[in-house]
């Protein structure tokens, strides 16, 4: 039998608080993203749920988040991999940029374009920016030409898709138990592709933070079942919330 597979989007980041676009910036968790993150950890533990390994990415909010949630399991002892990989999806010469201003600058239906068409990324970042993951000391290791200046849903997916065949799935056919604690655009990326969600369709699909989706999955990992755990209102509320981060102010005046 194939382990299970639990989703977690990281606890509400400083960004996060005060809507602005974040992507490879590595901001904090707010003191609720801590909460969230917690609380996570404990509807794991109701569920009975244990790690056997977890996924995460390079950037601190989800590997904090991964942190509260493994000692609510009381496993700070599970095998931690971070990779680049499940970073954010790059949000290009967007990021650090308020998601309310540049719907009012640009307009709702662009931004919406820029935040959840399928393959049109934002404008994108120079090289020589020194924002740009070529000049941070963490992807030092790496390929320059992998690192992104911009990508789309698009491109986020083709760089995850990679590491969810080579380090992933093994493990779940093996029958482990894994977690992938990443981002909002990553995981929309490999929620698109386990659950065969058409380009037009993930365009409407938002992940809320802090709330772990559990995937049941067969023996050549397609999906049976997939659930968030806890309160389905209140994670159908948060994934609204995601989505209505883009609404212009001066609209609602
Ligand atoms: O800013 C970001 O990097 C993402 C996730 O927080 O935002 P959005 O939901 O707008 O894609």
């Amino acid at each position: 039998m194939p382990g299970k597979l639990v989703l977690l989007r990281h606890g509400q980041s400083q960004w996060n608080l005060e809507n602005r676009f974040t992507g490879w910036v590595d901001v904090d968790l707010t003191d609720q993203g801590r909460a969230e993150a917690r609380a996570a950890g404990r509807l794991l533990a109701e569920e009975g749920i244990r790690f056997d390994i977890v996924f995460t990415s390079m950037l601190q909010r989800a590997i904090k988040t991964m942190w509260l949630a493994l000692e609510e399991l009381e496993q700070p002892w599970v095998d931690v991999v971070r990779h680049w990989r499940l970073n954010e999806r790059h949000y290009g010469g967007l990021q650090g940029l308020d998601k309310a201003e540049t719907a009012a600058k640009h307009g709702e239906e662009q931004v919406h374009i820029w935040r959840r068409s399928y393959d049109i990324p934002p404008p994108e970042m120079a090289a020589d920016d020194p924002g740009h993951p070529r000049n941070d000391v963490r992807y030092r290791h790496l390929d320059a030409r992998v690192l992104p200046g911009t990508e789309s849903l698009a491109l986020t997916l083709e760089r995850v898709l990679p590491y969810w065949h080579d380090a992933i799935a093994p493990r779940l056919k093996a029958g482990e138990t894994v977690l992938v604690t990443a981002h909002g655009n990553s995981l929309r990326a490999l929620v698109k592709y386990l659950d065969g969600i058409a380009d037009d369709v993930i365009t409407g699909v938002n992940i809320p933070t802090g709330i772990p989706q559990l995937y049941t999955l067969d023996g050549e990992l397609n999906v049976i079942e997939s659930r968030y755990l806890g309160d389905a209102d209140a994670a159908e509320a948060a994934a609204k919330a995601v989505a209505d981060q883009a609404k212009s102010k001066l609209g609602n005046l």
